[in-house]
């Protein structure tokens, strides 16, 4: 243990969500035998052999990347100089990071690995009391085969059943390993997540249920392997294959066969067991949200009700939930004009509350003193977007109508509706810039191009036309009210708004 004066002088650096999900892992043993993050020796083993240096079989690169300045401060060779204190994103340490190896790994930043070791509480989370350490569960499972379910999806009866013939299969006792790093592939909100699975354990043999940061690293076979050694650092002797990964890491894997519903007797069996007109298949993701993005129920030979309650709450229907309607174009376009009349029609109906972030306000309030530079911009942007996307958290509906010239900006306003649950419209009023320019209402192409302002979009700064708008309108040849019209429509077609307005 390091003296107190050194921990105290230490540098700290707060690692990116993914990195602390990492270190919750590492510090709780789940990733057991790791005890630190991976240095170069490590990783390059890893990537030659998909082993450690010292030969474990181990699945995934466990790094950790800090800034170039802090690893500058860092003196390896000398025992008391070389730790950082990592931190929750408020400042709180959790870790103590002995580096004993760094190198640079990008432009501005170094990779660092070392032993770490827990410092502080650990943190708070939603549902704490879930996120047990592997030793807790060890103790507490009963002796015998342990099947585990690694659930990133809610339990509907299909899963059920599944999961209830393995482990009665097996004789086995069932642990349920809750991912709850960020949303799981469904977009649901990991406390939705956890509420939904919840609500379906009176409908599963009896279970011993864990929540953990585990994230996905976007190579399927890499993470179920590495699902599948935590799963084993938590007792798991057997795992049930889910979403038609399959994977080894030491584990017997059990693939469940495809069940169907036989409704001669309600019963989920085996489908080639069933008469092809008395069997209905199991929905698919996709199915699911779409039933509810619709606002119909989800039918109860599929889903238990207690679940489909837990659903309807975290995804009600699109009309009810929070909307970011997000115009971007060229100035003088008409985003301002059809997103005003957009927000008066939503207004007349009542059904959720409007805001209108309107561009001059915007500058005004929330963007005073930014100018037009690329860094402002994204700052404009980020600030509508971040403001738009709590007032959709909140189920409200966002207009917004900046130029947001540029893609990763318009991405991140994206992600941040999406993260607050709430729904994201782009819509791209995409007329032509000679039309804008012989609009000129502000005169400012024409001081653009008498060479009195310079960086305007269009003429001599950029505008990175997007590929991913849900609508496109070009209001050339248009009628104001044709313009809003035509966004009105969308967005009841698309099950956003009411019918009624239209
Ligand atoms: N250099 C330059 N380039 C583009 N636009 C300029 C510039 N300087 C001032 N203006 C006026 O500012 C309005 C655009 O501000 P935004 O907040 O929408 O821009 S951004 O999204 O931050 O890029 C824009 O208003 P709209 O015409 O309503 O789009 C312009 O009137
Ligand atoms: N179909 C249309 N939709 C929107 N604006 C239109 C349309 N036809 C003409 N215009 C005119 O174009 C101008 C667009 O200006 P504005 O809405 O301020 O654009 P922006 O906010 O994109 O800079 C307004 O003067 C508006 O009256």
């Amino acid at each position: 243990m390091l003296p107190e004066d050194v921990l105290r002088d230490a540098p700290s650096y707060t690692p990116n969500p993914h990195e602390l999900a990492d270190l919750e892992l590492l510090l709780s043993g789940a990733y057991a035998p790791l005890t630190g993050f991976l240095g170069r020796a490590d990783l390059d083993a890893l990537r030659r052999r998909g082993r450690l240096a010292d030969g474990t079989q181990w699945p995934a690169a466990v790094t950790l990347a800090v800034p170039a300045e802090l690893a500058s401060e860092l003196v390896l060779a000398d025992p008391l100089r070389r730790t950082i204190i990592l931190t929750d994103p408020e400042g709180a340490p959790v870790a103590a990071l002995e580096v004993t190896d760094a190198w640079p790994s990008g432009e501005r930043s170094y990779g660092v690995g070392g032993t770490v070791r827990a410092m502080g509480d650990g943190g708070r989370h939603t549902f704490q009391r879930l996120r047990r350490t592997p030793a807790e569960v060890r103790a507490l499972l009963p002796p015998g085969r342990v099947l585990g379910v690694i659930a990133d999806r809610p339990l509907h009866r299909p899963q059920l059943a599944q999961i209830a013939h393995a482990a009665r299969t097996l004789a086995a006792h069932l642990l349920i390993l809750i991912p709850v790093s960020g949303p799981g592939p469904d977009g649901l909100p990991t406390e939705a997540l956890v509420r939904a699975i919840f609500a379906a354990r009176d409908r599963l043999p009896p279970a011993t249920i864990v929540a953990l940061p585990l994230l996905n690293r976007g190579d399927e076979l890499r993470d179920a392997m590495l699902r599948s050694k935590v799963a084993a650092s938590y007792g798991v002797t057997h795992v049930l294959s889910t979403g038609g990964t399959l994977s080894g890491g030491g584990l017997r894997v059990l693939v469940p066969r495809e069940l169907a519903y036989d409704n001669r007797d309600g019963q989920w069996r085996w489908r080639d067991d069933i008469p092809p007109r008395n069997r209905r298949l199991a929905m698919a993701p996709a199915e699911i949200d779409d039933l509810l993005d619709r606002g119909f129920p989800l039918p109860e030979w599929h889903t238990p009700p207690a679940v489909a309650k837990e659903l309807v709450r975290a995804r009600p229907p699109r009309r009810h939930r929070g909307l970011v309607v997000f115009f971007t174009g060229l100035s003088g376009s008409g985003k301002s004009t059809i997103a005003r009349g957009l927000a008066d029609s939503l207004r007349e109906s009542g059904d959720r509350t409007v805001t209108l972030l309107d561009g001059d306000v915007v500058r005004r309030e929330l963007s005073a003193g930014l100018g037009f530079s690329k860094a402002d911009r994204d700052r404009n942007v980020r600030r509508i977007g971040w403001v738009a996307a709590e007032i959709g958290r909140h189920r409200g509906m966002a207009v917004a109508c900046p130029i947001a010239p540029y893609e990763a900006a318009r991405a991140a306003v994206r992600a941040m509706a999406s993260e607050a649950g709430a729904g994201f419209v782009l819509v791209h009023v995409a007329t032509p810039l000679e039309v804008c320019e012989q609009r000129d209402r502000k005169g400012l192409y024409a001081r653009a191009r008498a060479g009195q302002l310079r960086g305007m979009t269009g003429i001599d700064d950029p505008y990175e036309t997007p590929a991913d708008a849900e609508l496109t309108v070009d209001t050339t040849t248009m009628t104001v009210s044709e313009a809003i019209g035509v966004v009105l429509a969308d967005l009841v077609e698309n099950g956003w708004v009411e019918p009624k307005l239209a």
